[in-house]
């Protein structure tokens, strides 16, 4: 599995940490910045990171804000992808079991490091069930069609 990694400025040392989890387990990734702590705007790094994996550059993707909400907003905007904003392993899980998330999104400002990487390592763990879940995640990419500009 290739993960797309991105983050803006709040979550820039998050980002490096989990850089680390990852290659210590082995699994490949494509860091779309930001390079530093200096300020940043994190639409520009959830869209590039959602864009990795709609394009199959990458099979999944971590995006990571101060908060986690601006960058998840972000990735939504991209067709197709389904960014999930996660502070817990449960929902990790369930993001993708029920929803099939391809994007996980963490608050950089708001989970501690040891918590990221049990959220991390849950959500890459996971795989989507299908079955009635695959019936609501095509509504949800119903809507998606309806409101196309
Ligand atoms: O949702 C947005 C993110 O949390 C940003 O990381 C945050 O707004 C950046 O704030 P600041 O420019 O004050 O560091």
């Amino acid at each position: 599995m290739k993960v797309g990694i991105g983050s803006d400025h709040g979550g820039y040392e998050l980002k490096e940490y989990i850089k680390g989890f990852l290659e210590e387990e082995g699994i490949e990734y494509i860091d779309y910045g930001t390079n530093s702590s200096e300020s940043v705007d994190y639409p520009e790094f959830g869209e590039k990171v959602a864009l990795a994996v709609k394009n199959g550059e990458c099979d999944r993707g971590i995006v990571i804000c101060g908060t986690g909400i601006g960058i998840s907003i972000s990735c939504n905007k991209v067709a197709g992808i389904r960014c999930a904003l996660c502070g817990d392993t449960y929902s990790a899980k369930m993001s993708v079991e029920h929803n099939n998330a391809q994007v996980l999104a963490l608050g950089g400002r708001v989970v501690g490091k040891d918590l990221a990487l049990e959220i991390v390592s849950t959500w890459l763990s996971a795989r989507f069930q299908g079955g009635r879940h695959e019936r609501r995640v095509n509504k949800i990419s119903d809507i998606e069609t309806k409101y196309m500009l």
